[in-house]
């Protein structure tokens, strides 16, 4: 197998977003959970994403997973390499977005590495640097109160600086309309002034196609699905892929119970909750209990024993930005974020126990410790749900996935979900 593009993820729901974008870009697309084990056997594909779980651990583990998973991307032929982050670039001053790009550009024997988290679609756009969540900056947007990451600065020029070895500097949108010759002419002055990245400002699609042909000229860079879709573009454009029809098609069905589990303490995960309150059975953890060890997860999943005969049913830890602050002011952030995905893997192992074979998960975080747990290498993408999420079935057994990365999806998303997951 050669890979016309391979991919690095820092979480799984975003690794689905882009598998999705990749695949109905064109590019037959898997997204692998870690580095794929020698004897993993993947379908004939244009693209493989794999999967980490690097957001939110120290950045020199960051840099060696990633490591890994270039160098076995390399080995099968890619030419560039896309670091996945999220769109809302979640991330600290201490990573993990810049310690990656650094390694990654090194490696790649590059001076400067294209950085853009635009992905309209999901009215994600960056101008002059600033990174814009709908009509609002980004640290005037949800994403302030990220129970890991609150991002409380909109210029991503300084973000990114913070957590770079070397500067940053911008391709701006004026620069970006003239097209990928002058986007590659102002990365070369950039790098000549000694930057090591770029933030580029896109607004609309047709940005993420100049920024993907001129990204392509590079061998690495970063950014969300709106860069996997320039770059898909541009591979299609270059004659390098044959567009295949992405026709969603997932093989069988696979029937039996259904569930969804939600750990994204996200606005829009917390609308989709309340929602789902009028449409299916819903337990709430308790995080205070749950933290001073009573067994809030056996609870749930008796709970749950007793009513996945008859339907779907929802079990969520999440909670608004007040509780979440509460709870991390107590025991910790980490520690309270850990316990909580722990027992979402605990449930998540013993729906399956109970015949759960359609399963939809809320938060990458939350989807990290779910996949891990449950052992799933590698899957197949399907048809899209919402934009960036769709449903996924497993390489090596009947079983199909939704994971959602926290701010996606409409009012009705799991309903829509278990739709589309027969
Ligand atoms: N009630 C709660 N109080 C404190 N922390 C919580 C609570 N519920 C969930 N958490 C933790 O908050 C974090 C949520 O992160 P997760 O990545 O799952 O969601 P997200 O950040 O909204 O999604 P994404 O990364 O896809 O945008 C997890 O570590 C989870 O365990
Ligand atoms: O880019 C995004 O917003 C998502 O794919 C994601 O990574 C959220 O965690």
């Amino acid at each position: 197998m050669t890979l016309a593009l391979g991919c690095i993820a820092d979480d799984y729901t975003g690794a689905s977003d882009l598998a999705n974008t990749l695949s109905k870009a064109g590019l037959r697309t898997v997204q692998a959970i870690g580095v794929p084990r020698p004897d993993l056997a993947l379908p004939e594909v244009d693209a493989v994403v794999v999967s980490l779980k690097s957001r939110s651990i120290p950045a020199d583990e960051a840099v060696a997973r990633s490591r890994e998973a270039e160098a076995w991307i390399r080995a099968r032929g890619a030419g560039h390499v896309l670091f996945k982050v999220c769109s809302t670039f979640d991330s600290t001053d201490a990573g993990n977005i810049g310690p990656v790009t650094d390694a990654l550009r090194e490696d790649a024997g590059e001076a400067i590495a294209l950085v853009t988290p635009a992905f309209p679609e999901t009215a994600r756009t960056v101008y002059m640097g600033h990174l814009f969540v709908g009509a609002v900056p980004l640290a005037e947007s949800p994403l302030k109160d990220h129970p890991l990451n609150p991002m409380r600065d909109s210029n991503l020029v300084r973000v990114l600086s913070r957590q770079s070895r070397a500067p940053v500097g911008l391709v701006d949108l004026a620069t970006v309309a003239q097209g990928a010759e002058a986007v590659g002419a102002r990365l070369a002055a950039l790098a000549r002034e000694g930057k090591g990245a770029a933030i580029a400002d896109a607004v609309l699609d047709r940005d993420l196609a100049v920024l993907g042909a001129a990204a392509l000229r590079h061998r690495v860079s970063t950014g969300a699905s709106g860069l996997g879709l320039g770059l898909a573009r541009a591979l299609v454009a270059s004659g390098r892929v044959a567009p295949a029809a992405s026709d969603g098609a997932l093989g069988e069905a696979v029937g039996g119970p259904a569930a969804c589990l939600a750990g994204s303490c996200s606005q829009a995960t917390l609308g989709q909750i309340a929602r789902a309150e009028a449409e299916m059975p819903v337990r709430r953890l308790d995080p205070e209990r749950l933290l001073a060890g009573e067994d809030e997860a056996g609870a749930a999943l008796a709970w749950a024993a007793e009513r996945i005969g008859a339907g779907p049913v929802l079990i969520a830890s999440s909670a608004g930005p007040d509780s979440v602050a509460a709870v991390q002011a107590r025991y910790g952030r980490d520690a309270a974020g850990h316990a909580i995905e722990a027992a979402m893997a605990r449930i998540a192992e013993g729906l399956v126990e109970h015949g759960v074979r359609r399963l939809v998960v809320a938060g990458g975080e939350t989807s990290g410790a779910v996949v891990d747990r449950l052992g799933l290498p590698a899957f197949r993408v399907g048809p899209e749900i919402a934009a960036g999420v769709p449903v996924l079935r497993t390489t090596d057994r009947a079983m199909l996935l939704a994971l959602k990365s926290g701010n996606f999806g409409g009012p009705g998303f799991f309903t829509d979900a278990l739709a589309l997951m027969p």
